[in-house]
């Protein structure tokens, strides 16, 4: 395609590899001492620098580890302390503004935040490491009441008017009244001189334990509060505020046609009071990468999950009379690509304001090959480690230890994974273990005998189970939540046998769990099984490496041309295109829409049950306002009184899995083979 750019060489592409120091996995070890490093970094060269940057964080949910089984995703808190530390400088030697911001969903999902009660506490004064501008709440930060408290009375308190929680209160118990959790809005000056208006918005979600409450987003937007914060008169000022830019920060997904995500009501809310100052979203929630176009000038990141994504955004064009930045960096690519939307075509009150914008985006993938070069453009492993990050490395060696989070409870015999196959497969978690595992780990011995159905969500699995030994830190990755198993005794037969086919067929009650699956159709998850080399027919018109737009160095490198098989991972495609992955991977097979919202299992010893048989219905806590409604429209009606725990008030969803992994798991445990290749090459 010499026409884009002009001619180049005559050797066919096949796929940019840019240099890297050899060696480079090994030579940059820091990371967790068990972690392996990617086996190559970055394709699409250096990235864009505007007049505000962002480096964005969302739903890390605890992985502040990194995946120690996945290469891809190797680096740990310290390595990111390090890279955002070293992109800070950056942004001050080419003089413009970097901003670094989270948001939320902080703990359910690693050991690390979840051994300990409450979830966060020795987790989050890691996360606090990162020298964040703005940060809001995740709707994980809301189910259990003293995680919410943990949040309000030492989390808010370290970030004090970054942490924005502009739709969410706790109730203070000292005073009694609910008051907001962190700040409603920020308004601040950047260095550089640009004014934004901060807020953070959870959406409408429901789930939250009775000592929070969450303003819906139409609720809120008739705030008097917000709608002066809007016109440029936040709290106290008289006189109206410049404001160069909205920044608006929600665990809520950026996608409008999300069921869940309430950004369109903000969106429309502030566009309307302020049709031509620039708006800069970023969402989280669907644990996916995305960039949605608003308008010419409202653009929306989402930056993945579990730190297997940094997010990287840039914007160019901003017209600031305030501001004193460079526009353009030199030496450095800059944001090329116009915000182009349907939503404000004909709008009366447009100015050319977006015209003058442009935008990039990139998906970083969470490791150490692409931190150090994005940091320092090299894999100098000296140059990027910065001392402060070595420390929170070692602290979170410590901190594993400290929790036993290395404690081998068995060889698990083969990887199940969420939806690399389809349901009903061995290779499936949901139909090749958890049915097992629940007849095998859920067990009171007083009524072993009696005939015992159990039903659970395929929510509260949230991660692949891998071949190899399984750790305390497994059983939190793959199972999370302390949901409590409880029961209902002597149900008929005839009613337990309906029940879970009508909660997996009737919307009233799958709905929500459907939508929880499908928001990780994009995402990514290992896939052991596709290894296979995928050719790449990446259109190198449409996706320019920047330096070529610029006519600059990177020719050097392109002429190198190689070819290397690409390992799985991401491959997005947003409202730039499919150019914001970073690092090229082959596409992985998703099978997502294959599982039912519910799972169950018959751990009855007879098979001779009649209609009227009593049965021992076990199912979690969490669903409790699932199954009661559901046994009514079965014809059985109970109430939660008639609920007991099934085992004891502490034996959960977390519980289970352990429990069979010692019973089942227990050979070759001190020569236990690992699964090769997850989340990546199989080679080491
Ligand atoms: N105690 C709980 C809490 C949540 N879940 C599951 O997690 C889902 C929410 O997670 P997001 O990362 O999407 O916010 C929720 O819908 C449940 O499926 C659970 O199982 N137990």
């Amino acid at each position: 395609c010499d026409s884009c750019y002009g001619p180049q060489d005559h050797v066919v592409r096949t796929r940019n590899v840019y240099p890297l120091a050899p060696g480079q996995g090994k030579l940059a070890k820091r990371m967790q001492p068990d972690a392996q490093n990617a086996s190559y970094g970055p394709s699409r060269g250096p990235l864009a620098w505007g007049e505000l940057n962002v480096i964005h964080t969302t739903d890390t949910h605890g992985w502040l580890e990194g995946h120690i089984l996945e290469k891809n995703y190797g680096a740990d808190w310290g390595d990111f302390v390090s890279f955002t530390k070293a992109m800070r400088n950056k942004a001050d030697m080419y003089g413009v503004d970097m901003l670094i911001v989270d948001t939320g969903d902080l703990h359910d999902g690693a050991g690390l935040s979840d051994a300990t009660s409450p979830n966060g506490v020795l987790s989050n004064p890691i996360f606090d490491n990162i020298d964040y501008d703005l940060l809001t709440i995740g709707n994980h930060e809301l189910y259990v009441s003293s995680v919410a408290y943990e949040h309000f009375y030492n989390f808010s308190r370290v970030w004090g008017e970054k942490y924005l929680t502009s739709n969410v209160q706790i109730l203070n118990q000292t005073s009694n009244e609910f008051q907001y959790i962190g700040r409603k809005y920020r308004y601040f000056t950047t260095p550089n001189g640009l004014r934004i208006m901060a807020f953070g918005f959870l959406f409408d979600f429901t789930g939250n334990s009775n000592v929070s409450r969450v303003y819906p987003a139409a609720t809120v937007v008739q705030q008097s509060w917000f709608k002066a914060a809007v016109a440029g008169y936040p709290d106290n000022c008289e006189t109206q505020v410049p404001i160069d830019i909205f920044v608006m920060l929600g665990h809520n997904p950026v996608r409008w046609n999300d069921s869940e995500s309430t950004f369109q009501t903000y969106y429309n809310a502030i566009r309307t009071a302020q049709p031509n100052t620039p708006i800069q979203v970023f969402g989280g929630h669907s644990h996916i990468r995305d960039f949605a176009v608003y308008d010419e000038m409202t653009t929306a990141l989402e930056s993945g999950r579990y730190c297997e994504t940094a997010g990287w955004f840039s914007m160019a064009g901003l017209k600031s009379s305030n501001y004193t930045g460079a526009t353009l960096p030199a030496g450095v690519p800059h944001p090329t690509q116009h915000a182009i939307s349907s939503n404000r075509t004909n709008d009366p009150n447009a100015t050319n304001v977006g015209a003058s914008l442009t935008y990039s985006r990139r998906y970083l993938d969470w490791n150490k090959v692409t931190f150090e070069y994005h940091a320092t453009g090299s894999q100098n492993a000296s140059a990027f480690d910065y001392y402060k990050g070595l420390q929170v490395t070692k602290n979170i060696t410590a901190t594993r230890t400290e929790l036993h989070l290395n404690q081998i409870l068995g060889c698990a015999p083969q990887t199940w994974c969420i939806s690399c196959a389809p349901y009903g497969s061995s290779e499936n978690i949901y139909s090749g273990l958890v049915p097992e595992a629940l007849v095998g780990g859920v067990v009171n011995a007083s009524r072993a005998t009696n005939p015992r159905f159990l039903v659970v969500n395929s929510g509260g699995i949230r991660f692949d189970l891998v071949q190899g030994p399984f750790s305390i830190d497994d059983s939190y990755i793959v199972s999370p939540f302390a949901d409590i198993f409880v029961y209902i005794p002597a149900v008929p037969y005839s009613v337990a046998s309906q029940l879970l086919n009508l909660l997996n067929t009737n919307s009233a009650f799958n709905g929500k769990r459907k939508r929880d699956l499908s928001e990780d159709i994009h995402s990514r998850n290992l896939q052991t099984s596709d290894f296979s080399f995928e050719p790449i027919r990446r259109d190198d018109c449409q996706s320019p490496h920047p330096d070529q737009l610029l006519g600059k160095r990177a020719v050097a490198s392109a002429i190198k041309r190689q070819s290397i098989a690409l390992t799985p991972g991401y491959t997005t495609t947003d409202d730039l295109g499919s150019d914001g992955d970073d690092t090229l991977h082959s596409h992985i097979a998703n099978y997502v829409d294959s599982i039912p919202a519910f799972i169950g299992a018959n751990a009855s010893l007879t098979s001779s049950l009649t209609a009227t048989s009593p049965v021992d219905l076990i199912f979690i806590d969490y669903i409790d306002s699932d199954v009661l409604p559901a046994l009514a429209l079965l014809g059985a009606t109970y109430t939660m009184s008639d609920i007991q725990y099934y085992i004891n008030s502490s034996f959960s969803t977390n519980t289970y899995l352990n429990v069979y992994a010692q019973k089942a798991w227990s050979a070759n445990i001190t020569n236990c083979p690992v699964g090769v290749g997850v989340g990546g090459d199989a080679g080491t």
